[in-house]
Parts: C-alpha cells; sequence; structure tokens
C-alpha cells in the first residue's frame, strides 16, 4: 500500500524555536563532520529499547509481545539523482507529540553550557571525543544530514491505546523545528524512526559496508540488542531443479546416452534475482558473558568507552564470574577510568553517576542506582557491569532491595577491585604507577574511611620517603635496619618532599641509613595516625619526642657514658635555656636526632607537630581557642646538638657569665639572650612552626648584624619620607582617558618618567605653559634659581 510522504505540504505543521543553547550547540555539532552520529543514534534507540523493557517489567499492561526489541537501518537512495536518507529506527519507548518537543527541542543537561563553552572555545581537534564524551546524541545527525525527520509513538497502553505517530523535522540550517501528525499514519505501531536525508557530502553512508564498519568500529557495543542493516544485492542462481527437470524430461529419450557428458558440458542455467536481507550487525553475545580468554584488549575498552560514554581508554579492568553467597551467579566486568572526575573531590556525601554500576538480569539492564547500597566514596569512581543469571527477571527495585543481592553487589566490586589492583601492584608496577598517581589519594580516604578493607587498601597506599619516590608500608618494613620498631614520618602538608627531606628531623635518619616517609598529603598523617602499626611497627612522628632507633641497647657502654658525660657537661646550658624559653618550650634536651643543625623543636608525645598546629589554626575552629590548644601547642621539647660548635659556644658563654656574687654583667647578659632567642626562633621555624612575634625577631636579628658589623646599634635611619602631594582643587580633575585597555605597559611609564615633566596634548601645547619646581618635604622649593626653568 502506497504511504504518503513523511513531508506533505497538506498537513498542518506546529512551529517551535528551539532553545537557545539547542542553537548554539547545533552550530558546533553541524560544523565538525563526524562520524560519531551514528553511535550517538544508536545508543539513544538502545536507551529507548532498555526504557521500554524496564517498563514492562514494572507495569504489566505494557508489552512488547512478539515483535521484538530491535534496532534497524536501512540506507535508500534517491532514485532520481544522487544523494540519499538514512532511516535508523528501533522499537522502543517512543516519543508523545511533547516529548518530541521537550527531549528534541530542549537540552535539560546540566553539563550543556560547560560543553557549549569548551567546544566553542576549543580548536576543530577531538571534538568528535567532546560528543561523544559529553553524549550530545540526538544533534550528532546534523552532522550528515541537510533535514532530520523524527518519527515517533509511544506504546499502547491502557491510558492511551491508540497513540498518534508524529512527526518532528528540523534543517541543519533553521533555528526553528516543526512537529505534526504524521501523514503516513502509525507506521510504526511503536518506536521512533530517524530519517537523515543526508548532505551530498555524507553520500558515504549510503553504502552498507561503510555503515557495517562504523558499527563495528564505534556502535558494536552500544546496544545489547540486535542491530540489523537492510541489504540488497542481485544474485546469480541456480535455475530450480523444477525447472531444470522439466527441460530434461522433455527430451529425455534422446538423451540417455550422453547424459554423463551433457551434464558437465550444459552450462548450469542461472536467474537473477534481488535478495534483500536484513543482517544482524552484532551477532556475538555481550562482552561480559563470552569467555575472558576470547576477548581482546580492544574490545574491552571499546565496550567500556561504549557503556561508560568516555571518550579515553580505561586504565585497567576485571572480567570474571563469581556467586553471590546468596545464590546469585554473576558475570561481572570492572573497570578503572583513566582518569578520577574533577568532582571526585568537590562532591559531598555518595556520589555514583548513573552510569557507574549497571545491574543487569540475565541480559536485561535492571539499575544503575544502588541506593544506599551504593560504593562509598572512595570506590565511586569504579565503572562495572554486572549481569546476574539467577534473579527472577521480574525484580523491581524494591524486591532487588530484598533480596539481599545489592549489598552483595557492593561488596564484590569493592573485593574485586581491592584484588585487582593489588595483582596490579605485583605484576604490572608500571601501570600500578599510573593508577597511584590518578587513584593514589582515593585509596588513602579508603583506607581511612572503609574500616573493613583497611588493611587491603592501606597496603595498596604509596608514600614518598627520603630513599624512594614511592613505596608502599611492605616494602618499608622489608627495609627496616637491625632493631628498628618505628617507621618513621614526617607530615607537613603542602611542603614538598625535598624541602621534607631537608629538614632537621630528618638529618640523623637519612645519615645513619633508616628511611623515614615524607608525608606532604592532607590525608597522609590522618591515615598513619588512625592506623597506628604496621606489622607490629608503631608509625613515629620524627618531629615528636619518642623516637626511638632500635639500637640504643647495642650502644658500646662507653658510649653510653659518653651520654651521661655530656649531659652533665651541657647541664648549665640546659638550665639555662629552659629559663630562656619557658614560654614556648617544655622543657631542653641533648638531641639524638640532630647532625649539623643546633637545635631543633620536637612536639611532646601530646603536644602538636607542627603540621597539626598549622592546620587547626587555619581551620580557625572554635577548637584554636580551646584552652587544651593553648595546652598542647606548649607542649614542646627543645632538642639541642651537643655537636654543634654553636651550641658549644653557647655553652662557654653561658659559662663565662659572671654570677651574683662575682657582680653581674648586664651588658654581657642581654647579648646572650638575644644570642638565645635568634637561636629558638630559629629552631621554631626550622621545624616548621612560626615564630610568636615575627617583628621581635627580625628586630633582634638587625641589632646582631649591626653588633656584628661594628655598626652603632642606636644610630637611626634617615627616617624622613616625601609626603604625598594634595590636590589643587582649583585645577580641573585629571581624567585618565579610557581606550579600554587597563594595563599599562610598565616600560613605557618608565620611558616616559626618564625625566621629570608633563606631557601637554597637541591642542593645548601653545595655550599652556607650565613651570615645574621642586619641593621638599614642607613643601618648600629646594632651589631658589628655579625661574631659570
Ligand atoms: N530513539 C529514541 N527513542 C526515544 N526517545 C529518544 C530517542 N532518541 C532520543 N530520545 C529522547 O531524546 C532525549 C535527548 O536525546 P539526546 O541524544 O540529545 O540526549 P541523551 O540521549 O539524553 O543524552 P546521552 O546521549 O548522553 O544519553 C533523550 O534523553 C530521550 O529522552
Amino acid at each position: 500500500q502506497e504511504v504518503p510522504d513523511l513531508d506533505t505540504p497538506a498537513v498542518p505543521k506546529e512551529k517551535h524555536d528551539y532553545q537557545s543553547d539547542v542553537a548554539r550547540l547545533r552550530k558546533i555539532v553541524i560544523n565538525r563532520l563526524e562520524d560519531v552520529f551514528i553511535r550517538e543514534l544508536i545508543s539513544n534507540a538502545n536507551d529507548a529499547l532498555e526504557k521500554l523493557r524496564l517498563t514492562a517489567l514494572k507495569d504489566s499492561s505494557y508489552h512488547y509481545g512478539a515483535d521484538g526489541l530491535n534496532i534497524t537501518i536501512k540506507a535508500v537512495k534517491n532514485s532520481d539523482g544522487p544523494g540519499g536518507k538514512l532511516i535508523i529506527a528501533d522499537t522502543g519507548i517512543g516519543m508523545s507529540p511533547e516529548e518530541l518537543t521537550t527531549n528534541l527541542g530542549t537540552l535539560a543537561k546540566s553539563g550543556t553550557s560547560d560543553f557549549l563553552a569548551r567546544a566553542e572555545s576549543s580548536d576543530a581537534t577531538g571534538q568528535g571525543n567532546l560528543i561523544g564524551a559529553f553524549g550530545l546524541g540526538f544533534y550528532s545527525s546534523f552532522l550528515v544530514a541537510d533535514r532530520v525527520y523524527v518519527a515517533s509513538v509511544p506504546p499502547k497502553s491502557p491510558k492511551d491505546p491508540n497513540p498518534t505517530q508524529y512527526v518532528f523535522s528540523s534543517s541543519a540550517d533553521d533555528s526553528s523545528f516543526e512537529t505534526y501528525p504524521d501523514p503516513r499514519g502509525n507506521t510504526l505501531g511503536r518506536g521512533t524512526e530517524i530519517t537523515l536525508v543526508l548532505k551530498e557530502d555524507a553520500a558515504d553512508y549510503l553504502d552498507p559496508k561503510n555503515i557495517m564498519d562504523l558499527v563495528s568500529k564505534h556502535s558494536s557495543f552500544s546496544s545489547t540488542f540486535p542491530i540489523y542493516l537492510f541489504t540488497e544485492r542481485d544474485e546469480e542462481v541456480p535455475v530450480e531443479d523444477e525447472e531444470n527437470e522439466e527441460v530434461t524430461s522433455e527430451d529425455a529419450d534422446e538423451a540417455v546416452v550422453e547424459e554423463v557428458e551433457e551434464k558437465e558440458d550444459k552450462p548450469v542455467k542461472t536467474k537473477t534475482v534481488h535478495v534483500e536481507e536484513w543482517l544482524q550487525l552484532n551477532p556475538e553475545p555481550p562482552i561480559w558473558m563470552r569467555d575472558p580468554k576470547d576477548v581482546t584488549d580492544d574490545e574491552y575498552e571499546r565496550f567500556y568507552q561504549a557503556t561508560f560514554k568516555d571518550y579515553e581508554e580505561p586504565l585497567a579492568w576485571h572480567h570474571f564470574a563469581g556467586d553471590s553467597g546468596s545464590g546469585v551467579s554473576f558475570r561481572a566486568i570492572i573497570y578503572v577510568p583513566s582518569r578520577l572526575d574533577e568532582s571526585f573531590w568537590q562532591n559531598q556525601g555518595l556520589s555514583t553517576s548513573t552510569v557507574d554500576v549497571r545491574l543487569m538480569v540475565k541480559r536485561v539492564f535492571i539499575t544503575s542506582d544502588l541506593g544506599e547500597d551504593s560504593l562509598p566514596k572512595w570506590a565511586s569512581w569504579v565503572k562495572a557491569i554486572i549481569d546476574a543469571e539467577d534473579l527472577p527477571l521480574n525484580v523491581s527495585r524494591e524486591t532487588l532491595q530484598s533480596t539481599k543481592f545489592l549489598k552483595q553487589i557492593r561488596s564484590i566490586i569493592l573485593r574485586h577491585i581491592i584484588q585487582m589492583l593489588t595483582k596490579l601492584a605485583e605484576e604490572d608496577p608500571e601501570k600500578f604507577n599510573k593508577v597511584q598517581e590518578v587513584y593514589g589519594t582515593a585509596l588513602k580516604l579508603g583506607a581511612v574511611e572503609d574500616k573493613k578493607n583497611q588493611q587491603k587498601l592501606a597496603a595498596l597506599t604509596r608514600f614518598a620517603s627520603n630513599k624512594r619516590e614511592r613505596v608502599a608500608l611492605d616494602e618499608y618494613v622489608e627495609g627496616k635496619r637491625k632493631g628498628q620498631k618505628q617507621i618513621f614520618y614526617l607530615a607537613d602538608v603542602g611542603k614538598s618532599v625535598k624541602a621534607l627531606g631537608d629538614s632537621v628531623f630528618v638529618e640523623k635518619l637519612t645519615a645513619r641509613g633508616y628511611e623515614v616517609l615524607l608525608l606532604n598529603e592532607p590525608l597522609d598523617e590522618i591515615l598513619v595516625q588512625n592506623m597506628r602499626r604496621w606489622k607490629g611497627m608503631a608509625f613515629q612522628d620524627v618531629a615528636k619526642a619518642g623516637l626511638e632507633f632500635g639500637d640504643e641497647e647495642t650502644d658500646p657502654e662507653d658510649e653510653k657514658k659518653e651520654q651521661e658525660a655530656q649531659k652533665e657537661r651541657f647541664q648549665p646550658l640546659i638550665d639555662y635555656l629552659k629559663e630562656q624559653a619557658k614560654d614556648l618550650v617544655r622543657d631542653v634536651v641533648i638531641s639524638n636526632r640532630l647532625v649539623t643543625s643546633p637545635c631543633a623543636i620536637v612536639a611532646d608525645k601530646f603536644g602538636y607537630t607542627a603540621n597539626v598546629q598549622k592546620m587547626m589554626s587555619a581551620s580557625n575552629s572554635k577548637q584554636a581557642q580551646d584552652p587544651m590548644f593553648e595546652f598542647a601547642k606548649k607542649q614542646r621539647l627543645l632538642e639541642i646538638n651537643p655537636r654543634s660548635p654553636l651550641i658549644e659556644g653557647l655553652l662557654r658563654r653561658v659559662e663565662q657569665l659572671p654570677d651574683e656574687d662575682e657582680g653581674r654583667d648586664v651588658e654581657a647578659e642581654e647579648d646572650l639572650r638575644e644570642v638565645v632567642s635568634i637561636l629558638v626562633d630559629g629552631a621554631l621555624v626550622r621545624s616548621g612552626f612560626d615564630v610568636p612575634d615575627s617583628n621581635e625577631f627580625f628586630k633582634r636579628v638587625d641589632r646582631v648584624l649591626r653588633r656584628s658589623l661594628g655598626v652603632s646599634e642606636t644610630a637611626q635611619a634617615d627616617d624622613t619620607v616625601k609626603p604625598a602631594p594634595p590636590v589643587d582643587p582649583s585645577l580641573p580633575s585629571e581624567e585618565i582617558p579610557d581606550n579600554g585597555e587597563h594595563w599599562v605597559d610598565w616600560k613605557d611609564i618608565k620611558d616616559k618618567t626618564e625625566k621629570a615633566g608633563v606631557e601637554l596634548p597637541e591642542d593645548l601645547k601653545d595655550k599652556v605653559s607650565i613651570e615645574l619646581e621642586e619641593i621638599d618635604e614642607e613643601g618648600n622649593p629646594v632651589h631658589p634659581g628655579h625661574d631659570e626653568l
């Protein structure tokens, strides 16, 4: 039966304006020719089919019956000239007239403006990727089509037992679109048919071979439903036996003798037939159902890109089958994307996006919303597809919840992602390094937050150290020195690893060959404090009291004696320092951690390290004003290095101070106090703390410098300054011409100001004369001979 054309002038049409973003978007898309359109349309068709299947699962009044769920592609060449149409149809959920208008005429997606900004500003390269990445699906049709018709009709339902098929029509350069009832009537029964009237230069897409290539390149994984391509060809087929027999039987009598010969010689009669065939383009079972041995890396990558709409390749994946423990067997693939979304650290709370974990039952997509069982924050970047074999197919989310399966999925995925990364660390260190670069901090977050998996996750974390770029805790333990019972670390958020390595606290450990973890990420210190020990070794902050090398007992007897002697010898200095620095530290001790530095400030066991103190002050929380904070702040020790010549010199000076009955030398005492105070402040800075009063500190440094240079301590700098001249109200206000440029080139100013003077505009030059005179601070002329000017 002849159907009226899709677009007849007789039909009354409703005209709509595109939402402005859509107009912007179409401009970008249309100007960049890419092959992605077919992938986008297939992916939309797949979504529509999935939606229908889900709806039918939940609502039994919908059924898709025996007519199947599929996607078809058909190229139709123009009979009267070059060019033609490409028709992509699906038997999915379809769209009502209102849906045609809202879905295709508006962009509701939140990321769209962002995309527009990026796409408009970037150059043409990689646009296909961008389009794919942002899934701007339907509009990519205009890459290849001058005009696009979308005919669509929703399935019959009790609410609408007789839905009308509607058409959306728009040309590539229109800023509006039309909708109208399809003049052909309801030709689809159910679903959507997209007709692309191909541009002249897109005629290649009329060749089925090219479409086959494209689909296998971009879309073989975009759909779990069969994709059929219409093919037609002329074929020479042998004429049917019956006909042949008819011919031979006529002259059967004569032919008997020569039968054999005749059969060989006589050309087989053939005829040309026109064969039309729907060829399935994706005959393979879905990738997760296949044996991992038979799936190539390329297939895994393309499947990932198509399913999770990521234009980059995944870093790693793991394909496995298993049993949930509650009797549900499943197959799954989990992927590690090559980058962590920028929003990862910004989003508060649990955030898994809708495509991240796709739960299927017997190949049927059920949900990607695991609700309260979604992955914990640290693993929220995992992309997974999981297909359960034996759940009842009519599962709704509610019944799913009660099957315990969702909860199990969560721990299954977490377990496997940890297993996979652990294996990767052992077998492919290079790739694991990449994983570290992207997910290092997320894994640390996991080790802090996911108590159940803490040990395994902590084993996957890596830290910088004074010996290696990256070290695992287990590697640290392996490399420990004899007797060593502590894992040494120094933490200072934001400092470079090098600066940490150069710290006074690390110098001795480095010199003696101990490994020190250099922690500069916010989560590092939280993690080690949270875990307290690893494989029986306690974490020890090297900036804190309690540092033990573990070989102290084995020190030879005479060495111990020497230490005792040292303590005795330095006692006068220790007493003196204790008194001088009593506001800053609780005690003064001889250090076992310094090599070349004269002294350092060390946090007591329960005091705050510089790092913690900084974080607390910066957070400006109530905590910082808490008296406990003040108390903990002072829980510090001043450690002095007996081998430093400076300390040795200081000891001599303290000993030389005349005591009360000898008559005090006030000046010498003052001198010494100043030196000590600078030394202690220096130690604070060197140990990462702030000096209590930096003005005082620099004044003292200033005085000591004067003394060492032999400059008078009381001589004042000439502190007269030239006051800023007032504005003369009798002159017109100075106007700075606004030429739109607000940046002034410093060089211009310099050239012009080399000589004092005033630049007059050309037209004023002979009308105005200006005299300049130099004035002093009080505003009096400096050169009485100014009238010579
Ligand atoms: N074949 C189709 N059947 C039913 N609805 C469709 C079809 N194609 C598009 N739509 C509807 O039009 C909307 C817009 O499609 P478009 O491709 O522009 O974006 P999208 O599919 O939402 O995004 P993405 O491509 O990232 O999934 C879809 O969300 C869907 O509701």
